[in-house]
């Protein structure tokens, strides 16, 4: 069953597109003013090939807010002819009240939508309803699955499409179960055809479970390879569009920023001319990890971890770029996007990047979306202010304040990784500021042991150093006669093994 059948309306007539028009934005009603439900038509004329959509969103509380909506169904390839939001609490049928759900549904026809973009995660029971009162061929289309869409056109690896089929397979089952519910009701003898594509669909669900999870104990593994090669590890995570991609070209060893780079004064967080990217694929899957860390103002610019080479406070690390977090995607849905998860919670240490040019009230919704995806993790998180240029000093201590605000407003047993979050440290890759601060927060966060060795300076006592080298673990050495004293500094367990490899040196 394709995603179609379960959420659209059941009819195959053709839906009518909408005449261009010249308006820009019509009222259609007079809801601007005392009344905060709106109602508008109106034409994106720069997106002659997008699919018309019309969006809708209710909320409990304040007037639904469509900016972030809008950005997905554009980032999507949708292009916006109507919008129709509510404040109401749920309704259990269409979640909008039923006299809205009407208006939407004529809004839709007018406009000649070919689907609705519900902000919001509707219920499978929910999804068919307003499809059955919608004209016929019009999508129902939730967050989820405006999510699940964009991320299709982008799964280009072995991991990202079982991740992607996944989460697909996930938001399918209960709509399939509920298709198969309203057919036997209609009519009994299709009941034996729908269970046996439900059961289908949770065979699916099971095999690209078990391949998902091969794939992450190979990256498990992979991990405690690095590491044992001396690398740190330190991922960045954090609400799409924070300017983590932006960090993440400017921590990396081959500086490759077109857009701020050399203003920034690419070397105050330490490089060496060896970078490169580092597929996160490994080998016979480059699809993932070794392209591009591209950057742009829109959500979900990148789609799959990527893993570079970096020098940070003097430590050797491997950064890690994710896949960035957002508000109102069921739990399971973000759960399938498992590689920015794990590498968050496996990491030595995570940035968690905040966007301090947004509205407190965004900066406190996105962080709270992040923080709850993270839930806990391994190592310590430092949390940045990103964007600080484009704020005063007035708007970075409000996006402080907004920040505090969050994590207080969090129950560390739901999220523990609250809990140990120190203060923000504001940035801006754009101006160069604050990314020395951070490099010293970083090393000081990473687990570090120091030791210093003697060694008759002979064969096995250079091996000894020139595998400790390779590490980087080694921070001075003195030669004295005949003995060789080196200072290691570096991840515990690589000293460790270092000292040892000098201890094995033969006396003689
Ligand atoms: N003014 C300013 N803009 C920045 C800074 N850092 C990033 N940006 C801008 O913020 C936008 C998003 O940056 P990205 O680095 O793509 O953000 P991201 O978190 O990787 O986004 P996704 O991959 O979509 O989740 C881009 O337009 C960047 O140019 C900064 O320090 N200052
Ligand atoms: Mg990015």
């Amino acid at each position: 069953m394709s995603r179609d059948d379960a959420t659209t309306n059941e009819t195959t007539e053709p839906s009518e597109t909408a005449e261009p028009s010249e308006t820009a934005e019509t009222s259609k009603s007079d809801s601007q003013g005392a009344d905060p439900d709106r109602t508008s038509v109106e034409t994106d004329l720069t997106a002659a090939d997008a699919t018309p959509a019309v969006v809708a969103a209710r909320s409990d509380g304040e007037q639904p807010d469509t900016t972030e909506i809008r950005e997905l169904a554009a980032a999507a390839g949708y292009a916006v002819v109507g919008e129709v939001t509510q404040r109401r609490r749920e309704d259990p049928t269409y979640d909008l009240g039923r006299g809205k759900a009407e208006e939407l549904m004529r809004l839709a026809a007018d406009a000649g939508a070919e689907a609705v973009i519900y902000d919001g995660g509707l219920s499978p029971g929910q999804t068919f309803s307003l499809g059955d009162l919608l004209p016929p061929g019009t999508a129902v289309i939730d967050r989820p699955r405006l999510v699940l869409e964009l991320f299709a056109d982008a799964a280009d690896s072995r991991a990202a499409d079982r991740q992607l089929e996944l989460a697909r397979l996930r938001y399918e089952l209960p709509r399939l179960r509920e298709a198969v519910a309203r057919d036997a009701s209609e009519d009994v003898r299709l009941q034996p055809e729908g269970d046996s594509r439900v059961l289908d669909v949770e065979k699916r669900i099971e095999s690209a479970e078990r391949a998902l999870g091969e794939i992450a104990d190979d990256r498990a593994a992979r991990r405690a390879e690095r590491r044992d090669a001396g690398f740190d590890l330190v991922a960045l995570a954090g609400y799409t569009n924070a300017g983590k991609s932006t960090l993440a070209r400017r921590l990396a060893d081959e500086v490759d920023n077109p857009d701020f780079g050399d203003e920034a004064g690419a070397r105050d967080v330490g490089r060496t001319d060896a970078g490169r990217a580092d597929a996160d694929e490994g080998e016979g899957d480059p699809a993932e990890g070794d392209g591009p860390l591209a950057v742009a103002d829109r959500p979900f610019e990148t789609l799959s971890t990527t893993t570079r080479r970096a020098t940070v406070g003097g430590r050797r690390a491997l950064v890690t770029d994710t896949v960035g977090f957002l508000d109102g995607l069921p739990h399971e849905a973000v759960r399938s996007f498992r590689t920015t998860i794990d590498a968050v919670r496996a990491a030595d240490c995570a940035l968690l990047v905040v966007d301090a040019s947004d509205e407190p009230a965004d900066l406190r919704r996105k962080l709270r979306a992040s923080l709850t995806a993270i839930e806990a993790t391994e190592g310590p998180v430092i949390p940045v202010l990103s964007k600080a240029d484009e704020v005063g000093a007035d708007g970075l201590a409000a996006a402080v304040e907004a920040y505090e605000d969050a994590v207080a407003d969090l129950d560390p047993r739901d999220t523990p990784v609250v809990d140990a979050l120190r203060s923000p440290i504001p940035i801006s890759v754009r101006e160069g500021t604050g990314l020395a601060d951070l490099a010293d927060a970083v090393a000081d966060s990473l687990p570090t042991a120091t030791a210093t060795v003697e060694a008759p300076n002979g064969g096995d006592a250079q091996a000894a150093l020139s595998w400790a080298y390779d590490r980087g673990v080694v921070a001075d050495v003195d030669y004295c006669g005949e003995t060789v004293a080196v200072e290691l500094a570096g991840r515990p367990d690589v000293v460790a093994e270092a000292e040892r490899r000098f201890a094995d040196a033969p006396s003689s």
